[in-house]
């Protein structure tokens, strides 16, 4: 269970507050305005931003003050943050050391999350060798080597089309159901929630709010959530 208990975070004079619990293995999407503080959240969970009140729980353990490499997370980032000048399986490696010092049993993970990813035989290209479907697969395979328990994704493929999106997304679901790891994923695009995720934190007007099922929310929203669904 990831117990967001009486959260406050203060991110530059912009506060967000939350008081909720996820259980273990929800797919969980962060949907609501722009600006509204999914980023916020989600980097407080990570360790990114610290609190100013309250604490975040993994099951009994208080990890409000663990450092982001401490925490039982792992995260995907917009743009992939992809290493230009390094191969497909080091910028996975990454996800294990910094230093890319490898024992043989990692990089027998790294070559396993390629695989697993589809990307088998490109261990050795580099980015720029790979398309934007294939460098969002690769950074995907970086957050599951990591073998974390709780995955959060910000945005991770709005630069891809529609078709490529929904294809990463049905992947992301499958990897999260294969591991049992909880999903954190924050969206603009209310279809992002129906296809992977069962619930849905509204974030809107200083406050992140409990998590509903995706269907409810999304087809009887409350007035902030119509605001901006349009
Ligand atoms: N370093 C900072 N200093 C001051 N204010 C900040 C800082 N970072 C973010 N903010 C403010 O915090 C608020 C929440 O930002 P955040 O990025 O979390 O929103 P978001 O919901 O993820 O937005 P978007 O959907 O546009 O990405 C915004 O009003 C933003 O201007």
């Amino acid at each position: 269970m990831l117990k967001l208990e009486h959260i406050r975070i203060d991110n530059g004079g912009f506060i967000l507050t939350a008081d909720f619990a996820i259980p273990p293995g929800a797919r969980v999407a962060v949907i609501g305005p722009s600006g509204a503080g999914k980023t916020t959240l989600i980097e407080a969970v990570a360790g990114f931003l610290p609190l100013s009140g309250g604490r975040i729980l993994w099951g009994e353990s208080d990890i409000s003050d663990q450092l982001p490499g401490k925490r039982p997370v792992a995260m995907l980032f917009q743009d992939g943050n992809l290493f230009p000048h390094l191969t497909a399986a080091q910028n996975v490696g990454l996800g294990l050391h910094p230093n890319l010092r490898l024992s043989d049993s990692e990089h027998a993970r790294v070559a396993q999350a390629l695989e697993r990813v589809g990307l088998s035989g490109m261990e050795a290209r580099k980015p720029a060798a790979l398309s934007g479907g294939q460098q969002s697969r690769v950074a995907l395979a970086r957050v599951l080597v990591q073998g974390r328990d709780i995955l959060l994704l910000d945005e991770p493929f709005a630069a891809l089309g529609p078709a490529l999106k929904a294809e990463m997304l049905d992947l992301v679901a499958e990897l999260a159901t294969e591991s049992g790891a909880t999903l954190l994923m924050v969206s603009h695009d209310p279809g992002d929630a129906r296809r992977i995720a069962d619930q849905v934190v509204l974030v809107a007007e200083g406050q992140a709010h409990p998590p509903r099922p995706t269907a409810d929310l999304l087809d009887d929203p409350p007035p902030a959530l119509k605001a901006y669904l349009g």
